[in-house]
Parts: C-alpha cells; sequence; structure tokens
C-alpha cells in the first residue's frame, strides 16, 4: 500500500495492476448505478476524458444494467468538433458507449459554436434533462492540480468554483490548454451521491500527496474541493 495520508473519511482503493484497479471501479459504479434504478426511473454518469479511464470505460460498458435509464455526462469537454483527437465526447462514444452501454442516453456538452460562449446555451438545453442531485461522478486529476476543467489558471475558476452558482456548466479558457472548454461546475460535481476520484502513476500519487498537504487553498489545486468524506480514490501505478 502506497504511504500517502488522505483526509479522513475519504477511502482508498490500491493495486499495482491498472487493469484490476478499473475493474473494481467499473464493479462499484454498476453496484451503485444499480441500485439507483431499484428507486429511480433514470440513474446518471458523470465520467471525465483524459487518458485514464479507458479501461474503466471498457469494463464498465459490459456491466448487466438498465442502460437505457442512464444518463451519460462528462465532467468536462475540450470545445473541438467530435471526431477531433482531443474530444472526450468520441472518447466516451468509442469506449464506454458500446456495448450493453450503447443504450444510455448521452447527454454532450460540445454543441455548434465557435467558442464554448456560443454554445452554452445548447449545452444548458441539452443537460436540462439532468436530475440533480447526480448519482455518480468519476473524476480525474491533471498534475497542476485541475478536476474536470476546472484549472488553476482559467480567469472563470472562481465562478466556476462558487459553491453558491447555481450554474451547471462553464466556460473555461486556461492558458496553458490548447482548446477552450467547457466543464460542470464544482456545485454539481460536490453533491453527487457516489463520487471516485480515477488516477494512473506515481506522479499522479505526488500530486495527491501535495493537494491533501493544503487542503483549504483550492484555487491553487481545484481538486483539494473534492478531497472530503465520502471521496473514493482508486489508483495503479
Ligand atoms: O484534461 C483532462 O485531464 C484530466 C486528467 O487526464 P489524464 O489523461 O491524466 O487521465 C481529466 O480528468 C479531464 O477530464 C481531462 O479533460
Amino acid at each position: 500500500m502506497p504511504d500517502i495520508r488522505l483526509p479522513e473519511g475519504v477511502g482508498f482503493h490500491a493495486d499495482d495492476n491498472a487493469g484490476r484497479v478499473a475493474r473494481a471501479l467499473a464493479s462499484t459504479v454498476a453496484d451503485v448505478l444499480a441500485s439507483r434504478l431499484e428507486q429511480a426511473s433514470r440513474a446518471s454518469l458523470v465520467v471525465s476524458g483524459g487518458s485514464t479511464p479507458l479501461p474503466f470505460f471498457k469494463a464498465l460498458s459490459d456491466a448487466d444494467l438498465d442502460w437505457s435509464r442512464v444518463d451519460v455526462v462528462l465532467a468536462d469537454e475540450r470545445w473541438v468538433p467530435e471526431g477531433d483527437p482531443a474530444s472526450n465526447t468520441t472518447l466516451v462514444r468509442n469506449n464506454l458507449l458500446v456495448g450493453r452501454a450503447a443504450k444510455a442516453r448521452y447527454l454532450a456538452l460540445k454543441q455548434p459554436g465557435e467558442i464554448p460562449d456560443q454554445g452554452l446555451e445548447a449545452v444548458r438545453q441539452a443537460l436540462s434533462v439532468l436530475v440533480l442531485p447526480v448519482d455518480v461522478v468519476i473524476l480525474g486529476m491533471g498534475n497542476d492540480g485541475h478536476t474536470a476543467s476546472l484549472f488553476p489558471d482559467a480567469p472563470e475558476l472562481p465562478e466556476a468554483m462558487d459553491e453558491f452558482n447555481t450554474g451547471l456548466v462553464a466556460a473555461m479558457t486556461p492558458e496553458s490548454q490548447p482548446q477552450p472548454r467547457v466543464t460542470l461546475t464544482r456545485a454539481v460535481l460536490a453533491q453527487a451521491r457516489f463520487t471516485a476520484l480515477h488516477l494512473k502513476g506515481e506522479d499522479k500519487l505526488d500530486t495527491l500527496r501535495r493537494a491533501c498537504s493544503a487542503l483549504d487553498d483550492v484555487f491553487a489545486m481545484p481538486v483539494r474541493a473534492f478531497l472530503k468524506p465520502g471521496l473514493e480514490v482508486f489508483w495503479s501505478p
């Protein structure tokens, strides 16, 4: 077990094998969604993009669930057309919304418009069917401490991180990133019934240690806002 001191109430699941971690996370998520579907007409699943979730998507797509009652949304998206290598939507369509999970309803964060601000109203429209609080959120993390597209160097960060901001989505233009982005806001992500942080690599573990060392400064490392009781961290080297 790696040496890390997480805040009280945060779970830690570590395994040397990334595939096993992905399958454990997929099995946990499938159980949460199945139990939600026993109580509600629909369940919602927020996933992250990037490279880490690929094996998780593949494992979860095979879960025996009534996927026709599941809404899938990205935590964040790059403002690029579908088919672009940077498109998280393309990643999700090709790896999660396949097999059994092909029946899920996908609510796209990328809508027509040259820049996010031009498409934001259409994004809000697409998300209007989403029941809040969302059921499951799977977050990733960058080594700058960003999660979703809550980047430390985005001028829009204070608004997107405002716990009282009831907006679902925000346009983000981090200086460090080649494309503008849209992200679900902290308020929406933080209210999920179940939240996991999925990480791969020793570098990510070091970043997490740094995040745990000064939990209050959420603007320096936005992932800190989610390091609270109930969070489950899934990590492999
Ligand atoms: O830019 C992004 O990065 C993070 C982490 O990505 P990874 O490639 O290191 O797994 C991801 O969580 C976020 O959704 C994505 O847009």
